[in-house]
């Protein structure tokens, strides 16, 4: 498979709190993963690992402190605004809340005119109408059931699948897709999912999925990365990952699934709790203080990646 996407050593330092008594966070430190194409490459984690800051660095919403994203071998972290729009042709991103996505006071449709309109995808209203429906086919939505409507007409299963189509209407490479089910019903989360499967599968797409819910990471399939304060603690192709965890901390995460918390936004205010500053601040490895298998050099050294069983794993145990 060849490569799409390529992450190198990705940093992203944050000051929380005051200049003077405030403290440095790295909420990621050194991320390295490749997204393959026609591959879905999941990015998983309890909340507050870093998940999200990878995506908006990706997207271009926040700067890298240091490292470089690579899309097909350009780099895209230094673009500026006007190449940057350009790059949202081929990657596009999917939400966690469709209902954030859209303006409650404008129809919905407005937004899929407007995507065409600015990449200039086709020449008039009747090619427009043409591309909006077969795209909103493939995600299960008639034109007729769309047209004409504001957000809150629509459940919020059918709107995320809106913004979904939404997001597939210039046909792009990758898909930025950050807990795209988790305020989805429960009783529909799996659609969505399959959905995201087909894409891959028909489409060859690929799909960058962020989640704290390893049983949709699971069903996806492909490649997963565990992450932890900042840190890939573990990364391989996700069945073997999920069924055979090698790291202390991706066994502690399979067996107590943490749930996200679908109030806190993008933009919300931060506070660490103290047993996160600590584990931020820790020298070595930064799960050493909760980690049942802790020896002492773990307190001391940042462990390197072994290979084991294929799987990369940032652990001395398996010096
Ligand atoms: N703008 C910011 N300023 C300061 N700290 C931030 C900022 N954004 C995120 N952080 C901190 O960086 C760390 C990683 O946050 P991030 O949102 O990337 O985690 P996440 O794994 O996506 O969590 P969630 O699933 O809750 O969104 C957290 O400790 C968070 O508090």
């Amino acid at each position: 498979m060849s490569e799409l996407l390529n992450v190198s050593n990705l940093t992203k330092v944050y000051r929380i709190g005051s200049l003077i008594g405030g403290i440095k966070l790295t909420a990621v430190e050194n991320a390295s993963f490749d997204v393959n194409k026609g591959e879905v490459f999941t990015l998983a984690g309890e909340s507050g690992c870093g998940k999200t800051t990878v995506a908006k660095i990706i997207l271009g919403f926040e700067e890298p402190t240091s490292g470089e994203i690579h899309y097909l071998g350009n780099r895209i972290d230094v673009l500026k605004d006007k190449e940057r729009k350009k790059l949202f042709k081929h990657i596009q991103a999917v939400f966690q809340n469709p209902f954030t996505t859209f303006n409650p006071l404008r129809k919905v449709d407005s937004y899929f005119y407007e995507l065409l309109r600015n990449f200039g995808i086709a020449q008039d209203l009747s090619e427009m109408k043409r591309i909006i429906s077969e795209t909103l086919e493939v995600v299960g939505i008639s034109y007729n059931e769309f047209v004409d409507k504001y957000p809150n007409e629509f459940s919020g299963g059918q709107l995320q699948r809106i913004s979904i189509a939404r997001s597939l209407l210039t046909r792009p490479e990758l898909l930025v897709a950050d807990e795209p089910v988790s305020m989805v019903d429960a009783s529909l989360r799996m659609s969505i999912v399959n959905l995201f499967g087909e894409l891959v599968e028909k489409f060859g797409i690929s799909i960058l999925y962020i989640t704290h819910d390893l049983m949709t990471a699971y069903y996806l399939g492909g490649k997963i990365a565990i992450m932890f304060r900042g840190n890939i603690l573990e990364m391989g192709s996700t069945k073997q990952v999920l069924t055979e965890p090698k790291h202390p901390y991706t066994k502690l995460l399979i067996e107590s699934i943490p749930q996200p918390n679908p109030r806190k936004a993008w933009n919300s205010r931060i506070k660490l709790s103290d047993l996160e500053e600590v584990e931020y601040k820790a020298s070595g490895c930064k799960f050493a203080g909760r980690c049942p298998f802790v020896m002492d050099i773990c307190k001391k050294e940042k462990p390197p990646y072994f290979e084991v069983e294929g799987t990369l794993v940032k652990c001395f145990l398996y010096k």
